[in-house]
């Protein structure tokens, strides 16, 4: 689907393309105070409960149904159109579902939860739309600044080039505007800012696929550390880097989650089952 106009907070009431908008309008979009309410929840499970979405006449999901666990990496694997960016995009709330329900069980004793405006998901995407006006440092600069709230004391009293390092971005770097930064520094740049918040739900849209081998080691151990408080959903077309990352291997196909169990997840036999499983598979695009 087409790049969402969402990159850092992805949230039904604060999208925003940052590509178009000047810092005010930016600033607007992401209240400060209610994203630091937000987040502050931790999150045990994300319910996909019945669901159904269709465009037009086409159907992504039809009752599919998975229960996500805090304390693990999933893997999101499916052929090209089968809807994980729809997924992720019905769990930010940028897009609505047709039928069923998405729950978050927060840990705050309400229990499952269709109504989550309180709990933060943030959204990494493959392409992300960064305020390409601003430069690295100011970019940094102006999210710790709007965040400061919500990032650890220890992550506020680092200035922006701590930021800057860990994407692995040199001070001359940071001083370029964003539309001069390659694909890859901005996608490094925006998984280090997104991670840094710590959000209870975690969605990564095929975040890695341009970053250099280094920084995908560094990044893959920092996606694995999430998890520790997160609910990390991560969709890729790289079996190896499922099988390196990721706890349990989901897959979509034939409008369905499917969790792929009983055969370890870094063997022969795991890779070929996925494969023969989404062969099988009708894709949204054949229906057409
Ligand atoms: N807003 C939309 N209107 C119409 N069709 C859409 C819309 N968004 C997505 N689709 C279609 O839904 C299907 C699933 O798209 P989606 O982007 O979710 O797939 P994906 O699994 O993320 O694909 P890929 O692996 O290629 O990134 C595709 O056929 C796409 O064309």
């Amino acid at each position: 689907m087409p790049a969402a106009q969402v990159t850092i907070l992805s949230h039904r009431r604060f999208s925003a393309d940052f590509s178009t908008m000047s810092t005010g309008k930016y600033a607007t979009l992401l209240p400060i105070d209610d994203t630091t309410r937000k987040g502050s929840i931790p999150v045990k499970q994300l319910q996909i409960d019945q669901l159904d979405k269709s465009f037009d006449k086409q159907i992504i999901f039809q009752d599919a149904n998975y229960t996500f666990d805090q304390g693990k990496v999933y893997g999101l694997l499916g052929r090209n159109g089968s809807g994980k960016s729809t997924l992720f995009n019905m769990i930010a709330r940028n897009i609505p579902t047709d039928g069923g329900q998405i729950l978050i069980d927060a840990d705050d004793g309400r229990g499952p939860q269709a109504d989550y405006e309180d709990i933060t998901v943030s959204m990494v995407y493959t392409q992300p739309h960064l305020p390409v006006f601003m430069t690295g440092a100011e970019f940094v600069k102006f999210f710790i600044e709007i965040n400061s709230r919500r990032l650890t004391a220890v992550h506020t009293s680092q200035n922006a080039q701590d930021f800057l390092d860990m994407a692995g971005l040199s001070e001359a770097d940071s001083n370029k505007l964003l539309r001069d930064f390659s694909e890859g520094m901005r996608n490094k740049l925006q998984m280090v800012v997104s991670l840094m918040l710590k959000p209870p739900v975690l969605l990564l849209d095929e975040p890695l696929t341009t970053v250099d081998v280094v920084a995908a080691h560094e990044m893959q151990q920092m996606i694995v550390d999430m998890k520790a408080d997160s609910v990390v959903v991560f969709s890729t077309h790289i079996m190896q880097l499922a099988q390196d990352i990721c706890d349990a291997v989901v897959l979509l196909h034939n409008h369905q989650l499917e969790e792929l169990t009983g055969l370890d997840i870094h063997s022969q036999a795991f890779e070929d089952a996925v494969i023969a499983r989404l062969t099988d598979e009708v894709t949204a695009d054949d229906q057409q």
